[in-house]
């Protein structure tokens, strides 16, 4: 990985993460996971909380996709068929499968959907639009509703220590802000369809609860 954060890196993963015939490599969704996390680190320590909780279901998924079952990790879609058709998956509680795939994967499609509203209100923002309302207006609409209160709480006063607006758009390094906005508008239908494929598969598979 690249010591500097770059949006089209992000959007490059993203991309390659889907097959032609429409499913999605966990080796690319987790690499684009890896980008944003490096975007992350670069803010300081207070969203060291959340870097790690991301970097450690990274792993996890790294784990499976290395391991000897690997072939078997290579897509969202080979994942859930295998650990369904194998009972690798607490379904209703938490027991002898506590971080399997499948699960592992959904607090990540979570966050996924707030990266998209967050991106969104990024890209229609006006210049004086604040980098922590866009992402606590987001985060509300997709991940607060999973998270008990105290991590709310948490997340609340890391978002208070977010940049401004303008150092959002320098850090993405993809040029000056008519440039980033355009490269949003490319990435997002690509983050949105990675989103509603894994959406579509987990609604299939009743698998939007998973403990
Ligand atoms: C394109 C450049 C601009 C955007 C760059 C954004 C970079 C963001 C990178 C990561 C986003 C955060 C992903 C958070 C994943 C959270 C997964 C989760 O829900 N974990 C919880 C449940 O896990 P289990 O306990 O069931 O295993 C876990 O309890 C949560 C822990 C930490 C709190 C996570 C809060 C997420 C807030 C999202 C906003 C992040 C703000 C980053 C600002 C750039």
């Amino acid at each position: 990985m690249a010591d500097t954060f770059s949006l089209q890196r992000v959007l490059e993963t993203f991309r390659s993460s889907l097959s032609e015939n429409k499913e999605v490599y966990i080796k690319y969704y987790i690499a684009g996971w890896q980008e944003l996390v490096s975007f992350m680190n670069s803010l300081g320590n207070v969203f060291s909380f959340i870097s790690k909780d991301v970097v450690s279901k990274i792993q996890i998924l790294e784990n499976f996709l290395s391991g000897e079952n690997g072939s078997y990790y290579v897509t969202i879609q080979s994942m859930v068929k295998y650990e369904l058709d194998n009972d690798l998956v607490d379904l209703t509680k938490r027991g002898s499968h506590p971080e399997s795939g499948c699960r592992t994967l959904l607090r990540l499609h979570r966050a996924l959907l707030w990266l998209e509203l967050f991106l969104e209100r990024l890209r229609t923002s006006t210049e004086d639009g604040k980098t922590s309302v866009m992402c606590s207006d987001a985060y509300n609409e997709s991940l607060a509703q999973h998270h008990p209160w105290l991590i709310r709480k948490a997340v609340g006063v890391a978002f208070c220590a977010l940049p401004g607006r303008d150092t959002f758009f320098n850090v993405m390094n993809a040029g000056d802000h008519t440039q980033v906005v355009a490269l949003l508008g490319e990435s997002l239908p690509l983050i949105a369809e990675v989103y509603q494929i894994t959406e579509d598969l987990y609604v299939k598979n009743h698998l939007l609860e998973l403990p």
